[in-house]
């Protein structure tokens, strides 16, 4: 049984706990260089790793053509995302996804395909991607989406008040939003591409979790951009200094450009080393992907059939 951690509440706003704060920058990209040149875990441990992995995932759709029928296919592939004869092998059942992501429109027709599968819906809202909408209307995009069924909001800030270092603006943004999504778990999205700084991640980071986020993620995927690991390594910091600092722990959500498997297993590699195999659960760590759930899928087939299916010959090194 995992030991389950009271949602974060935040805190007042404390600008000393991060102003002076400095990242270095070329030590953080040391780090994160070091990691896929690892050898990666193989054969049983591999495929346990890559199972984890699945029920960390949030399976995404955010295009401008998604469709109802798109999402409810989605929906199936999280209530199923493995071949049952694959499952079967490797002995394990019940494998479902952390969530599936959405645009507000499309909440009711994900709520409805998931009924009774325990999968939550999580939204985008307030302005996804840029943001730039007055913030009553994003503040009634976010209520929108919870009236609606979204169980989890991912909300993005005003890369503004960061460029410009107003960081009671972004307190005051997040927290208003956190507000508004009421049971609702909040993921604060920081568009790291747009931060220009490791330094800038680092502050939005703890801004973020003072304000109240449930989850700090790294892009909307729309970025120039997305998750990188140095980014990542930067953020899982911040997490670890704001949980030594109050005691909550606050969840991590790489996002945007995640397409592989090896990809997974280098940011849980990095989860693991950075803050321990706790952090690897779906209640604080989740990757926000549209397209990993297929490479993760045919790597399985592979260690349990010993061949790649034809979409993909790419060993996982
Ligand atoms: O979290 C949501 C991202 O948009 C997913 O990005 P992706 O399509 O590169 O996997």
């Amino acid at each position: 049984m995992t030991h389950s951690f009271p949602r974060p509440t935040g805190t007042a706003f404390t600008p000393d706990a991060f102003e002076t704060q400095t990242v270095n920058t070329p030590a953080a990209e040391r780090r994160a260089a070091s990691l896929p040149a690892r050898r990666s875990v193989k054969k049983d441990w591999q495929a346990a790793w890559l199972l984890r992995a699945i029920t960390c995932i949030d399976l995404t759709t955010l295009a401008g053509d998604d469709t109802a029928g798109r999402v409810q296919r989605l929906c199936a592939k999280a209530r199923n995302p493995v071949r049952a004869d694959l499952l079967a092998a490797l002995g394990v059942e019940g494998v479902t996804v952390g969530a599936v992501c959405v645009y507000p429109t499309m909440v009711p027709h994900a709520v409805k395909a998931l009924a009774g599968s325990g999968i939550p819906v999580a939204s985008v809202a307030t302005g996804f991607p840029a943001g730039l909408t007055p913030l009553p209307l994003r503040l009634a995009e976010i209520s929108y989406a919870v009236d609606q069924g979204a169980a989890e909001i991912d909300i993005v800030i005003t890369r503004e008040h960061v460029l410009t270092g107003n960081w009671a603006a972004l307190y005051d943004e997040i927290a208003a939003m956190r507000a508004a999504c009421g049971e609702a778990h909040l993921k604060a999205i920081l568009a790291t591409g747009d931060l220009k700084t490791l330094t800038n991640v680092y502050k939005a980071s703890m801004v973020a979790m003072q304000a109240g986020a449930d989850f700090i993620k790294t892009s909307t995927g729309k970025e120039d951009v997305n998750a990188t690991l140095p980014v990542s390594l930067t953020m899982l910091r911040a997490l670890r200094d704001y949980r030594d600092r109050t005691g909550q722990w606050v969840g991590f959500k790489p996002a945007g450009g995640l397409k592989t498997a090896k990809d997974a297993m280098n940011w849980q590699i990095l989860m693991k080393e950075e803050l321990g195999t706790r952090w690897l659960m779906p209640d604080l760590f989740r990757i926000g992907a549209s397209s990993l759930l297929g490479d993760i899928e045919r790597q399985l087939e592979h260690h349990v059939t010993g061949r790649y299916s034809a979409a993909n010959r790419h060993a996982l090194a």
